[in-house]
């Protein structure tokens, strides 16, 4: 191992994929004295805000993903990945790692792409239940490839794979302890019970207008909601509000302190988003997952699934959220057997010390 030593961390779009980043960011500096961190991202995409308030420095690559529908956009597709392979062979010959780490999302594939053809060894980790094409690309020419699920060798290849989990923050760890204090954070009454409501990061539409349509049956039950609808939503959904007066229904964009927001929870609606549920199971609340049918591979109804077959989480389908969504978790927060059993459950799937663990073998490779 050398003294000094000089990481790449490229990867984002969505939280997903950036939280998992910094945690690996934040292990390797613990783990390192003296460890140099660079972030590479995709210009104006929500890492090139979140980084640098982890205390973090990122360069941006012009890079964009492909609109599935016709779109503009497409045009300057390849124009965009030209220049970002370009720029990111600059900034890797420039800055000189000893290793890059992708995470998934746009500016992966660019960034471990130029360092592998410079032989710079290179780490994925792939958050999901199902890996995309770019990963599976990106995988031939990897040194190490952290899963977060079983039965990833359908992917990639087998003697490269550590079944590490997805890197979770620590202020997750122990939130038992926060419930007073997340209590007063949301304004909310210790004696009700509380659900909480996220989409991922970035609002989910089905699961806002599944709230919006039972808005009445929330307002007669006793439970309280901290409700994440994402900035795309959270206009229209104050707007509907007006007309109600709910007073434990606490409504916001973007929740900041997620461990406030879990401790505060008695049970958690989300999408099946990857990292979230790395998170759920780790702070071990029951949840009811909607699985977005809009991400490729309809990888998140695969993440759902591994849960759901152990009896660690409910799943509604997305079509079936605007009927059942709301009916079923007024009917779960009451139901305390069924509650502590998928808590039990989901338990035992957590993985607290994957960022650890990753940080060690990136270490390992320098
Ligand atoms: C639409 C889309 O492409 N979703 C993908 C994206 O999800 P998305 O970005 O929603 O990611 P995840 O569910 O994996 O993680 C969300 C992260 O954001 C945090 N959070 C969320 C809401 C909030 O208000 N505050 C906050 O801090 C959560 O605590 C979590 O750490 O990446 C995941 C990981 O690759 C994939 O599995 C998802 O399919």
């Amino acid at each position: 191992m050398k003294q000094k030593i000089k990481i790449i961390v490229s990867g984002g779009g969505t939280g997903g994929h950036i939280f998992p980043a910094i945690s690996i960011a934040n292990a390797l500096k613990e783990k390192h004295n003296d460890c140099e961190i660079l972030f590479v991202g995709a210009e104006g995409k929500m890492e090139m805000e979140k980084v640098p308030s982890a205390g973090y420095k990122i360069v941006g690559l012009p890079i964009r993903g492909l609109q599935r529908n016709f779109s503009k956009e497409n045009l300057n597709f390849f124009s965009r990945l030209f220049k970002s392979l370009r720029r990111a062979k600059a900034i890797v010959k420039d800055f000189q790692p000893d290793a890059v780490v992708g995470v998934g999302g746009y500016a992966s594939g660019p960034l471990l792409h130029a360092a592998a053809k410079m032989g710079i060894p290179t780490v994925i980790q792939e958050q999901n239940s199902y890996a995309g094409i770019t990963n599976k690309l990106l995988a031939k020419k990897a040194k190490k490839i952290c899963v977060a699920y079983e039965g990833m060798e359908r992917f990639f290849p087998a003697d490269k794979i550590l079944l590490t989990g997805n890197p979770v923050r620590k202020d997750l760890i122990n939130i038992a302890l926060k419930k007073q204090e997340a209590m007063a954070h949301f304004e909310l009454d210790p004696e009700k019970k509380t659900i909480l409501v996220v989409g991922g990061s970035l609002g989910a539409r089905t699961i806002n207008n599944s709230m919006l349509g039972s808005l009445s049956a929330i307002s007669d039950s006793e439970v309280q909601v901290i409700w994440q609808t994402g900035k795309f939503y959270i206009e229209k959904v104050r707007e509907e509000l007006k007309n109600w007066d709910i007073p434990g229904l606490k409504v916001f964009d973007f929740l900041g302190r997620m461990d406030l927001a879990y401790a505060a929870a008695d049970m958690v609606i989300s999408r099946a988003g990857a990292g979230t549920i790395s998170e759920l199971c780790l702070v071990e609340k029951p949840c009811i997952l909607v699985p977005s049918p809009n991400v490729s591979e309809d990888h998140q109804t695969k993440n759902a699934m591994a849960l759901v077959n152990k009896n660690a989480a409910i799943m509604v389908k997305d079509i079936d959220a605007e009927k059942e969504l709301v009916v079923e978790a007024l009917k779960l927060i009451n139901d305390a057997d069924k509650l502590s059993e998928l808590s039990a459950n989901c338990k035992a799937l957590a993985k607290p010390d994957a960022a650890d663990e990753i940080a060690e073998q990136i270490i390992a490779l320098t």
